[in-house]
Parts: C-alpha cells; structure tokens; sequence
C-alpha cells in the first residue's frame, strides 16, 4: 500500500458485513468465498467468528493470512455484545483492516449485533454496511410446517436482513424453492435475493461503496453516484430492520436528509427492543463441548453422528480416524455428514460439539465414548 491509499485508507470507514442465518445453513461457506473474493482483490479482511461452543472449528479452514477474533462460548448478540466492540477495536487498532467480515452465530438474533457495532463506531471509523442472512431453504421449509422457537428466529433473521441469500437449492424440488422463496419474500419483500447451491452467490454486496483504492486487480465494480445512494440505503435498511419493520429500499420518496432519519429509527428501535426481549428467541439452543482422547473408527463415528436424536441439529469437530491417523474436520448439519481431511496448524486438539434443543448430553457423550 503507498502513502496516499495509507491516508485515503485512515480517512474511510471501514465496512463491516454481518453474516447471518441459522445454525448449519451456511454462513462459513459464504465467509470462505468472500475472503476468496477479497483475496483476489488484495483487499485486506479480518474476520470475526463466534461459536456457542468452546472452538473455533470453522476458523481451521480459514487461512492464517487473515487477521481474526475468535469469541467462544457464547452469544454475540447477548452475553458477548460487550465484547464484540472490544474485539472490533482490537481488530481495526492491531491490524487497520479494509474491512471487517462477522460471523455470528447460528443462533443469533442479528437486531442485537447492529447495537455492538454501532457502538464501536463511536470511537473507531467502521461502519455497518450490510447484514447477508443465509436461508438454509430445506430447514426454513420443514420448520415453517411445524412453527416454534427456532422457526421465529430464523424468521427474525430474515427481516432484518439487507442481503439474503436462499441456500442448499440442490435439496429442494423446483415448487418446494418457489415455496422457500415466497416465504422469505413475505417476511422480507425488498432485501435482494439470490438462490444458491453452497453460496455460489455474486458478491457484489460485499465491495465498497467507493471502489476499494486505484490501482488494484478488483473485478467488482467501482460505485458511481447512483452506486452511493444504493449503499445509503442499505444504512436505512438496517435501521428499519432494527426497528423491527423489514429491511426495505429506500427510494426518492423518503425525501428527508439521513441523520433525521437515523435518530427516529434509533429510538424507534430501542422501545421496541426492549419490549420484545429478543435474546429469549435462542434461549433453548444449548451446546456441548467435548474433546476427544483417541481416534475414532470411521464406520462407528459415521454411525453414531447419524443416530443423533433430532433434536441434535448441529455437530461439528476434528476427529482422527484410527484406520489412517488422518485428523478431518467433520460437519454435521440437517443428517447429512461430510468429512474434509484437514492439517491443523499448531496444537489443534480432537473435540466434538453438539448443538441443539434440550437434548440429552449424557447420552451423547455415552454414544461417543463408544465410536
Ligand atoms: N447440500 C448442501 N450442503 C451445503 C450447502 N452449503 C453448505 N453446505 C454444507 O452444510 C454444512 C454447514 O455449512 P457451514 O457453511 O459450515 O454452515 P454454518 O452456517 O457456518 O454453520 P454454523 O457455523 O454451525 O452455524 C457443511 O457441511 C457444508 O458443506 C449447499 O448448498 N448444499
């Protein structure tokens, strides 16, 4: 970087983009092209992931080119709120990144990050840009047929969404996409809509509103006028999604100037807020941690993560297979498993994390000790 993209680069905020959407849906396989994506732009990211769990499984597929905060064992939009803001003024203090990728949990209600963020740009230079909800569409389907706790907060997921991305489309029948894409239109009718197979998704919405510095190899494209007012929208959008009401546009109409318009959603947003409690929406998701002492036997790990009861929704770790002694990353989302041989840097212990609706965690802890 040359000393005027260093000043340019001081001056601008840095964008921040919220990745959201419910457990397993597909939010590191998003994460994972965008960091791809800005690699080959030379745009410096870093990255911050949270897991309800004790281990950041997802940041071992994740290169160590990228500078990133980990924050374990709890919830950024509740009991981690507060350290979200220290996290991200660590982040921008230490490593002056162009801009900032968050990863929230599965379980997270995203309304309560925008408050975390917005708080940290009192005192740093970044900028809530945009908030990509990704739709696991056979999960959002099956649950909206029989409602509950999780199915709201994967609604309330999709409303405040500014970017939506309506996932797994190679698990759905042509009239079951149609129906997934008409329920997400009916929580969120104005959020731009892509339909995906693993996140193969057009990433504009992740490049900067005024072009990322002269000079670079970036393929996506650089704003103009009509561009910027695009991206002040999305500002409004949060904000309305904030306040509970669905992320829309704003247009012409609108016709008062944006700091106006800022304030009466903050307030609007926090009465609102405060009425709902929205952190009870995940309450019932809970997580166990366990580390592994010795390898495990394929075919019996295969069989024992197949056999967890449904209310086991997720399960991730590092397993090494005693057939081989290879260590492989394992993801376990909505029955189906898959398994990706991994060279762990540094001292990268085995461990599984189950994560769910009250389910038993003896008998889990039972089934794996027997694998
Ligand atoms: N069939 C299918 N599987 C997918 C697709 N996208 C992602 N997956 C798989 O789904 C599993 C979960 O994907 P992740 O990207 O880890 O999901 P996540 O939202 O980050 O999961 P959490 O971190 O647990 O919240 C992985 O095994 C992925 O390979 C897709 O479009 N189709």
């Amino acid at each position: 970087m040359n000393k005027q993209d260093h000043a340019e680069q001081e001056e601008r905020s840095i964008p921040v983009h919220l990745l959201s959407g419910f457990l397993g849906s597909g939010k590191t396989t998003l994460l994972n092209r965008v960091i791809d994506h800005y690699r080959l732009a030379d745009v410096k990211a870093a990255v911050v992931m949270n897991e309800i769990g004790e281990v950041n499984l997802d940041g071992q597929v994740i290169g160590g080119d990228v500078p990133m905060a980990e924050m374990l064992s709890g919830c950024i939009c509740c009991s981690m709120s507060g350290d979200l803001a220290v996290e991200l003024k660590k982040l921008v203090d230490d490593h002056r990144p162009e801009v900032i990728l968050i990863e929230a949990t599965g379980a997270a209600n995203p309304m309560e990050i925008i408050d975390a963020v917005t708080e940290t740009s009192m005192y740093e230079r970044i900028e809530l840009r945009s908030i990509v909800t990704v739709v696991d569409g056979p999960e959002l389907l099956a649950r909206s047929r029989r409602g509950g706790r999780t199915y709201k907060l994967m609604q309330e997921q999709i409303r405040c969404a500014t970017d939506l991305v309506v996932n797994k489309a190679d698990r759905l029948e042509a009239e079951e996409l149609i129906e997934v894409q008409q329920l997400v239109r009916e929580l969120n009718a104005y959020a731009p809509l892509t339909v995906t197979t693993r996140c193969e998704a057009d990433l504009s919405m992740f490049d900067a509103a005024g072009g990322w510095p002269a000079g670079r190899s970036h393929d996506g494209h650089i704003c103009g006028a009509s561009c910027a007012h695009e991206h002040r929208a999305v500002d409004k959008a949060i904000l309305d999604a904030s306040a509970g009401k669905a992320a829309h546009v704003h247009d012409e109409a609108c016709g008062h100037d944006h700091g106006a318009c800022r304030h009466g959603h903050e307030e609007e947003a926090h009465s609102e807020r405060t009425e709902q409690h929205l952190h009870a929406s995940h309450a019932h998701v809970m997580a166990l941690t366990h580390y592994l002492e010795a390898a495990v036997d394929s075919h019996a790990f295969e069989a024992f993560v197949k056999g967890l009861p449904d209310n086991v929704y997720r399960a991730k770790g590092i397993v090494t297979l005693k057939e081989t002694g290879s260590r492989f990353l394992f993801q376990f989302a909505y029955r189906e498993l898959e398994l990706i041989r991994i060279t762990p840097q540094g001292d990268v212990k085995d461990v599984a994390v189950f994560i769910g609706e009250h389910f038993d965690k003896q008998a889990v802890l039972a089934g794996l000790a027997k694998v």
